[in-house]
């Protein structure tokens, strides 16, 4: 069932924050929600890729790609990863690719915008460290609830 952020927002505004960077919504599922798992890379997706790989359990991964457009840091492969692993979600601080298929697949997917040239495949950023944007701090293990009008973050789970 979908839970409506407005909502959250009214009943626990003492100890939310809600992000005020506007994305797009790419993925197939238009709400979504689950504790945050978080990665940092710049233009290179190695490191997000092998995390999607792993078992989601139900998590949001935060991706902070700095907010560059200049590479995809996520396409149709990648995301179908996290399908596959069981992630309810992603919300990219960044571009993503394949954004038609993406369309298709059961999963949330937040990102800028889109753009065709592939990242780097290094390996290079940080895992499960606190991330911010938006002003908002996407802490791992804290709850992450997005829908059609954004995204909001709790300390704590908020629902049933
Ligand atoms: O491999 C990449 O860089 C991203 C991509 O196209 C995919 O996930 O399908």
């Amino acid at each position: 069932m979908a839970i409506a952020t407005a909502d959250l927002f009214d009943s626990h505004e003492d100890i939310l924050e809600s992000c005020e960077t506007q994305f797009r919504n790419y993925g197939g599922r238009a709400a979504f929600h689950g504790p945050i798992r978080t990665v940092r890379c710049q233009q290179d997706n190695a490191l997000l890729k092998s995390i999607l790989s792993t078992p989601g359990d139900g998590a949001v991964l935060v991706v902070d790609g700095g907010g560059s457009l200049r590479t995809a840091l996520v396409g149709d492969i990648i995301a179908g990863l996290g399908v596959k692993n069981g992630w309810a979600g992603i919300v990219v601080h960044g571009a993503i690719r394949d954004s038609e298929a993406m369309a298709g697949l059961d999963i949330g997917l937040k990102a800028l915008g889109s753009n065709p040239r592939k990242s780097t495949k290094t390996g290079a950023g940080e895992a499960d460290r606190p991330v911010a944007f938006g002003g908002c701090t996407f802490t791992p293990g804290h709850w992450l609830y997005s829908d059609a009008d954004g995204v909001v973050v709790a300390p704590r789970r908020l629902h049933d």
